[in-house]
């Protein structure tokens, strides 16, 4: 998608990879200005997300991580389908490798982020896409020094079991910036064609698309 005087919301926005997005969108000219009434949308970044494991957050996990990523979806589609007087648009997910490959040590946080994943590849490829015009691709960063992060660290530090098995994946994947995570998006954004792709970025791998088209829809075989 060309950037220039487009139209972008950014949830979660102030801090961490969202303020890094948000950040790299201005840059290549998405339009800044504090929107009084709701004109048109291009882009919706679903960045907002916590990482909670205990009886009394896992819901909450679940809630702002996946359910609060499909009310957005589904609302930004609303403003964006053509065959609604849209203008078309691109509806980027924040997922995480712990979407793609198991986390242990954080079994909740990698459910919701598995569930975004799905999500929005199945949304991806439905045919309905090619009325509405709008385009969905999911973004899978590994360990990224944030807040988000750094608390998660944290919790998992002081927890005894399984302690040398997650630092090696720690270990393993490496700790990017924010910066190597605004890199990988604003190439997914910027892809033509970019409705399915799913791209991961970490420290060890760098930018790897993990698939780049939806999965065509096929007639249900019985
Ligand atoms: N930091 C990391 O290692 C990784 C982060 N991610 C994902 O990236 C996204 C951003 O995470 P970080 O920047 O690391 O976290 P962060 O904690 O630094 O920033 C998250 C932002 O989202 C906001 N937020 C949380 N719940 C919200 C809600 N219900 N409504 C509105 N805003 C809300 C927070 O206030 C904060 O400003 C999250 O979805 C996270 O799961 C994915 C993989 C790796
Ligand atoms: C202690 C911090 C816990 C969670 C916070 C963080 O927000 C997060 O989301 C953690 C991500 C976990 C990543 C786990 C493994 C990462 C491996 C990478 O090297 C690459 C993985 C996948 C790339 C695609 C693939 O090979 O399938």
């Amino acid at each position: 998608m060309k950037l220039q005087g487009k139209v972008a919301i950014v949830t979660g926005g102030a801090q961490g990879l969202g303020r890094g997005f948000a950040q790299g969108l201005l840059g290549k000219g998405v339009i800044k200005k504090v929107i009084k009434e709701f004109g048109g949308l291009d882009i919706l970044v679903n960045n907002a997300g916590v990482n909670g494991e205990e009886p009394e957050t896992w819901r909450r996990t679940i809630q702002i991580n996946l359910i609060g990523m499909i009310e957005g979806t589904r609302l930004a589609e609303t403003y964006m389908d053509k065959s609604a007087g849209g203008r078309g648009g691109l509806v980027v997910n924040i997922a995480s490798t712990a979407g793609l490959v198991p986390m242990f040590h954080g079994p909740v946080y990698s459910g919701s982020k598995y569930g975004v994943v799905g999500y929005t590849t199945s949304m991806a490829a439905d045919p309905k896409t090619l009325e509405t015009g709008v385009s969905y691709a999911t973004l899978c960063p590994a360990f990224t020094a944030t807040e988000l992060f750094e608390e998660s660290h944290e919790t998992l530090l002081n927890n005894n079991t399984g302690l040398d098995l997650a630092a090696k994946q720690i270990t393993d994947a490496g700790i990017q910036t924010v910066a190597d995570v605004v890199n990988g998006f604003l190439q997914l954004v910027e892809a033509d064609d970019n409705n399915g792709f799913v791209m991961a970025v970490s420290k060890q791998k760098g930018i790897q698309y993990v698939h780049r088209r939806p999965r065509k829809p096929r007639a249900n075989k019985l």
